[in-house]
């Protein structure tokens, strides 16, 4: 290069080189601990509420204008060090035809549950032509949040299949375990392909911009580890190894999975997700010592005095340093009424403390 041409790698930098979320995801010692929430973006905000006026969750899940707007909220408010796309998990579920809603205040209804071999070929692949509006969204946002990195994500087989057997959310998951253990081959096949809708779902995210995958088994801690080994993950690992080739962090996370927090390490995550039920330090031991770490503030406690959330908050980040990385966020989603200032807040806390 002679010493007029222009230096390329400083006129096309990449502008998410120094982002202190993906550097924590590899493992690193960023400027600052990074923070983002899951549910950041929803009810918890008055803007949020005001652009789904009128306008039915997955309806809004499937305009690109409503997308960008609604997955921006939070970045703009908050100053989180990370975006997370709004969607939901049944988003390619329903991209494909099978016939569900999201009803408020109950979640992911299935109009024919799931539960004879007949049913599983509506379940075929997903076509780059059934999230069009979602890919332009993931483009424009790119474009539009600069040095923030943007999370892509899909649902895990297990919670996947949940509320298809199920028909809608359930405590206990029954039909779900009924089914794995009374009948294993169509178990296996039935999750088998929602390992391949959640692994194109994300590829199609990831190549048209995003900088890293969550991949939520929100329910996988309702399983033995046993079970977890045999029914679960082989095709959680089907979803994680085959997003590895992109080269984006992946995130593995799970509600109550104390017990099955090392196997989830080890089905292709580079960051596992840990809810508030396990202080970080202890996760990391049962993890094992390469791989980063998120979470995880008890979501009620931001109904607590600010003095009580920031000490409970100083805790988590000591015990995160445990990890390779820690990433900071909620043990699970933000909670609708929860005070969006308290978020800010919180935000601003872990810059200045970590
Ligand atoms: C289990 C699960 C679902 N959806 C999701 C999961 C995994 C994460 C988790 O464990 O919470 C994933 C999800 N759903 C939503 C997001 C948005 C991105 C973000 O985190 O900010 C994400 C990451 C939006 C949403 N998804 C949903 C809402 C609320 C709908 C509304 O605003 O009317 C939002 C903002 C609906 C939904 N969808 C689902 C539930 C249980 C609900 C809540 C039902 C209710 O209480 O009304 C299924």
């Amino acid at each position: 290069m002679t010493p007029s041409t222009p230096d390329l790698a400083a006129t096309s930098a990449d502008p998410l080189a120094d982002s202190p979320f993906l550097q924590a995801c590899r493992g690193g010692t960023p400027r600052h601990t990074p923070v983002w929430f899951m549910r950041q973006a929803g009810r918890s905000l008055p803007e949020y509420r005001a652009v789904r006026e009128g306008v039915a969750m997955l309806d809004s899940c499937f305009r690109t204008d409503l997308v960008v707007e609604i997955t921006m909220q939070p970045v703009r408010r908050h100053g989180v060090d990370a975006a997370i796309f709004f969607s939901d998990i049944v988003v390619p579920l329903k991209a494909i035809g099978v016939d569900l809603d999201i009803v408020p205040g109950t979640g992911p209804v299935v109009a024919e549950p799931i539960r004879a071999r007949e049913q599983l070929d509506q379940l075929r692949p997903v076509e780059d032509g059934d999230v069009e509006p979602i890919t332009a969204a993931v483009r424009e946002l790119v474009r539009e949040l600069g040095s923030t990195p943007l999370i892509g994500f899909a649902g895990a087989p297990f919670t996947l299949a949940s509320y298809l057997v199920e028909g809608g959310p359930s405590r206990d998951h029954r039909l779900t375990k009924q089914l794995m253990h009374g009948d294993p081959d169509l178990w296996h096949d039935l999750a088998g392909r929602l390992a391949l809708i959640a692994r194109d779902f994300l590829r199609q995210q990831v190549e048209a911009g995003a900088s890293a995958v969550q991949l939520f088994d929100s329910w996988a801690g309702a399983l033995s580890l046993a079970d977890y080994q045999e029914f679960v993950a082989p095709h959680s690992r089907t979803v994680l190894e085959g997003v590895t080739d992109l080269g984006v962090p992946r995130i593995h996370f799970g509600v109550g999975t104390g017990e099955l927090l090392h196997e989830m390490g080890q089905v292709g995550a580079d960051v596992v997700g840990v809810d508030w039920r396990v202080p970080l330090d202890e996760a990391v031991d049962r993890i094992g010592p390469d791989r980063a770490v998120q979470g995880n503030l008890d979501p009620t406690l931001l109904f607590a005095p600010t003095e009580v959330v920031h000490a409970h908050a100083a805790r988590v980040i000591e015990q995160g340093k445990a990890a390779p990385g820690h990433v900071f966020n909620l043990g699970h989603g933000v909670l609708p009424p929860t005070d969006p200032d308290a978020l800010t807040r919180l935000v601003d806390f872990v810059h200045g403390h970590g």
